[in-house]
């Protein structure tokens, strides 16, 4: 067993987010986008890099870009330029991808991250536009790797954190995030595993109390946020061993291993001079005007840190259910339509986070995906709070609606049979019989026994296959046993 003691070291952790903006063209050039389509079908002569061609700026880019700096709190420079970051690698026909470096578009912001036991604001070093490169493919033909040209210049913009997260939870944390605002702002779809979001992850340790940084190593190639996490976890126990054996941390790229559970070395780290970044000729400045700062600043929705505070003060949500139902903003739309057409955010966060949650997390959809319309759903639960139905009838409509969404939920209720009893005059003679067939019972009851009541109205509900009003039912045994 390792004697080493790995809590006299503290981790320092910054991240670097790609995300893939869901713009309808590309950075530069007007080639439409469509995941998944043949090899090589989208591309234009700009794409594969043929001299003479002109890039252009998609304005789309630019607002996105801006909308996601304003939502974490960044400066926007009135003027930034483009540049060129020059690599040779066979997806990257040009041999260099337009970026930004010295002058990024958006700068100096923070996000406010929440862990079960304290809250942390970690700051954002930079937002800056970037086109993607093609995708060399390594594992489909045994002797050529094949280059797919159809992501070459799409669009990205790529958020660096300040080195401020201290432990892979921490950054487990800001990475969600991150995301839940590129998705509130419609920005990004902010899938992972798909690779529309993704992150590297710069990894140092330090004995604790020393101000001065370690040796940063660059984690790639982590396709979920739990695999960031342990990738993380993993490289810090790796220098902190690596250090107590005498040995020295070196700036390198490492890859993580999912099957193995483990980063292995991939090159060593190159420097941005490696890079020969230099302005880019072709493209003129981006100047970003009050107008058009102020214009996007209206588009911004409410995000969900400032809609979860709304939901705690003004409908007495738990802070918990509020971030649950925060945590995606169509499921907050949904659940605030339930609650509109209900008069009633109680009850309305209760259907959604009991039944619907439990169906969302079952299937493994997104609310979007879900068949049953906030009006329908409210409509059921209507029908409860009006006492035409009861909660096992409301559970029983509530799942077959899942399967006829377009049926009205009252229409399922008499079709069902589940309209429940509330009418004295056919529950008296239910209630009548068993009072007489349970004189035992009865006895207790009347000697103070009064938890017996669940008992009889246990058997009323048996007697009427669950339809009686339990509410009357009580009533009604309970006038006739206090006679
Ligand atoms: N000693 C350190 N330990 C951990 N993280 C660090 C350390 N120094 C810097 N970082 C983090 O590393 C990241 C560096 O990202 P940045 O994009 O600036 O440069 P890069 O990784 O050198 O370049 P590239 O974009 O080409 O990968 C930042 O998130 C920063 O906070
Ligand atoms: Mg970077
Ligand atoms: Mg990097």
């Amino acid at each position: 067993m390792s004697t080493i003691d790995h809590e006299k070291y503290e981790a320092v952790i910054g991240l670097e987010v790609h995300a893939q903006l869901l713009t309808q063209s590309k950075a530069f050039a007007p080639v439409t986008i469509q995941y998944g389509g043949s090899p090589n079908t989208q591309v234009t002569p700009l794409c594969l890099g043929h001299p003479g061609t002109l890039p252009v700026v998609n304005e789309n880019l630019v607002r996105y870009i801006i909308k996601m700096g304003l939502a974490t709190n960044c400066s926007v420079a009135e003027k930034s330029i483009f540049a060129r970051k020059n690599y040779f690698y066979p997806d990257l026909p040009k041999g260099y991808q337009i970026s930004q470096y010295d002058t990024p578009i958006c700068y100096d912001g923070f996000v406010d991250i929440e862990l079960e036991e304290y809250d942390k604001r970690i700051g954002l070093t930079r937002i800056h536009m970037e086109e993607d490169a093609g995708k060399s493919i390594h594992d489909q033909d045994p002797y050529n790797t094949l280059v797919d040209l159809n992501r070459a210049g799409t669009p990205l913009i790529e958020i660096v954190s300040e080195p401020d997260l201290r432990t892979p939870q921490e950054a487990y944390a800001y990475l969600s995030k991150i995301k839940q605002i590129v998705q509130y702002l419609e920005i990004c779809d902010g899938n992972m595993e798909e690779g529309s979001l993704r992150c590297d992850a710069n990894v140092s340790v330090r004995p604790r109390g020393r101000e001065k940084f370690g040796t940063r190593t660059e984690l790639k190639n982590m396709n979920s946020f739990r695999n960031v996490e342990r990738a993380i976890h993993y490289e810090i126990y790796r220098q902190i061993e690596l250090i107590e054996g005498g040995g020295e941390v070196v700036q390198q790229t490492r890859l993580w291993d999912t099957a193995k559970e483990q980063t292995r070395p991939m090159r060593s780290k190159e420097e941005a001079h490696d890079y020969r970044y230099f302005p880019e000729p072709d493209l003129p400045p981006i100047i970003v005007t009050d107008e058009m700062l102020s214009e996007i600043r209206k588009e911004l929705p409410e995000l969900a840190d400032v809609r979860r505070k709304r939901f705690i003060e003004d409908f007495g949500m738990s802070e918990d259910d509020a971030v649950t139902i925060t945590d995606s903003r169509y499921l907050a739309d949904y659940f605030e339509e339930v609650a509109d057409h209900l008069g009633n955010p109680k009850a309305a966060s209760n259907i959604v986070l009991s039944e619907v949650l439990r169906v969302l997390n079952e299937k493994s959809i997104d609310i979007r995906q879900f068949p049953v319309t906030a009006e329908k759903v409210s409509a059921l639960v209507k029908l409860k709070e009006d006492d035409k139905i009861n909660s096992s009838a409301m559970q029983q409509i509530f799942n077959a609606l899942l399967d006829e969404p377009e049926k009205e939920p009252a229409d399922l209720a008499k079709e069902m049979n589940l309209i429940q009893v509330s009418d004295s005059s056919s529950l008296e003679p239910v209630v009548d019989k068993i009072i007489e067939e349970h004189p035992d019972e009865v006895a207790r009851y009347k000697d103070g026994k009064k938890q017996l009541m669940g008992f009889f109205v246990g058997q009323a509900m048996k007697a009427t296959k669950g339809k009686a009003n339990p509410k009357l039912v009580n009533k009604l045994i309970s006038e006739k046993l206090n006679d």
